[in-house]
């Protein structure tokens, strides 16, 4: 890192700033019974990115792309092997108990809450630890818990909630000390889709009546269709897209399906540019752009065919993803970056 100095909030343009930030890690590999080989993996390979107070932005990629690592910097537990970083005016690996104040977190796969107690006993515990004020304390964990519907449940241990009452707990737990930047590590893996929905929702009216700054990865597409209005998209540590989520199905040549069950039997039906893709007995599916808009395409076949029921299917983000990554390769080799604008 160049300097060591601490910024204005955003006052440059960028709530969350990175300027060419890399990541190596050293990792030794066995080569034979004595021999070991070093070797650098390059995590994130010069990244820039600002993300601006209030944004909700999904951050996206492969698997192994990089975005754990990059969440580890912005929260100051890894600290970049270069370039420059800044969250709040804060740097996250210099002062990160300071950052610590401002940031929620909150990790699909894991849990911040300790495991046998009640939940209300882990949030106990998370008032003293942040020195959280009685009275915001209070105000925000009544708020969360009502909008979370959790309150039946501060009495359970952890370890008995089911997957989607424990990821709402988290999110109660990252928001107690009214982080201004909550960075959310697949939120609604796992959920039904009734959790799925509570948790949008809520997300979506913190965004809106607080300004919180929501940094969001994800698997699914519809986390990002319904939260975010910007996209970037990761691959082998390097930014390849960033932009909203339409053109990324359009770069990405992406597809939705259409699923109709029709009274009866029916030859294909004729929706351009929809087109059918199987039809078994009165049940068609029906592949169009994913950047168009399913209503017209619904509204125009349910005026024209016997309908019974319908339903559409998201793309697959990974399919998208290596779509776009294949086009772009195409267009201007492996390290291009031409998508990012
Ligand atoms: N502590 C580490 N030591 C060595 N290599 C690491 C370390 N952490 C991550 N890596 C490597 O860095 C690359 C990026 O990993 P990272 O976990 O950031 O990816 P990711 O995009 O979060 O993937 P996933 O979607 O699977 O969680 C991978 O090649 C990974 O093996």
């Amino acid at each position: 890192m160049d300097r060591g100095v601490v910024d204005d909030d955003d006052a440059d343009g960028g709530f969350i700033r990175l300027e060419r930030v890399e990541k190596v890690f050293e990792v030794r590999k066995r080569t034979g019974f004595l021999r070991r080989e070093r070797r650098q993996v390059r995590a994130v390979d010069s990244i820039s990115f600002t993300v601006a107070r209030g944004e909700m932005v999904g951050y996206i990629g492969p698997n192994g792309a990089g975005k754990s690592t990059t969440i580890k910097m912005l929260t100051g537990i890894l600290t970049p092997s270069g370039g420059r970083l800044r969250v709040a005016g804060i740097d996250p690996s210099r002062e990160r108990t300071r950052l610590a104040r401002r940031i929620g977190v909150v990790f699909g796969q894991r849990t911040t809450l300790w495991w046998d107690l009640p939940l209300i006993d882990s949030y106990r515990l998370m008032h003293r630890m942040y020195r959280i004020p009685d009275r915001r304390y209070r105000e925000n964990l009544d708020r969360c818990v009502e909008l979370l519907e959790l309150g039946g449940l501060l009495d359970v241990p952890v370890r008995q909630l089911s997957l989607g009452q424990r990821m709402r707990g988290d999110i109660v737990a990252a928001l107690l000390h009214d982080p201004q930047v909550l960075y959310l590590d697949e939120p609604t893996i796992g959920l039904d889709v009734v959790s799925k929905a509570r948790v949008r929702d809520f997300l979506r009216d913190l965004n809106a009546e607080r300004g919180t700054t929501v940094l969001l990865t994800t698997h699914d597409l519809q986390d990002i269709e319904q939260l975010c209005s910007r996209v970037m998209v990761i691959d082998q540590g390097r930014l390849m897209y960033d932009g909203p989520l339409a053109g990324l199905h359009e770069v990405g040549e992406s597809e939705r399906t259409l699923v109709v069950d029709l009274e009866r039997e029916l030859p294909p039906i004729e929706a351009p540019p929809a087109r059918v893709v199987r039809i078994e007995g009165p049940r068609q599916w029906l592949a169009f752009p994913a950047s168009d808009s399913a209503a017209r395409l619904v509204a125009h076949i349910a005026a024209a065919y016997p309908l019974v029921d319908l339903s559409v299917r998201e793309p697959d983000i990974e399919a998208v993803i290596a779509t776009m990554l294949h086009r772009l390769e195409g267009v201007a080799g492996p390290s291009s970056d031409r998508a990012v604008s």
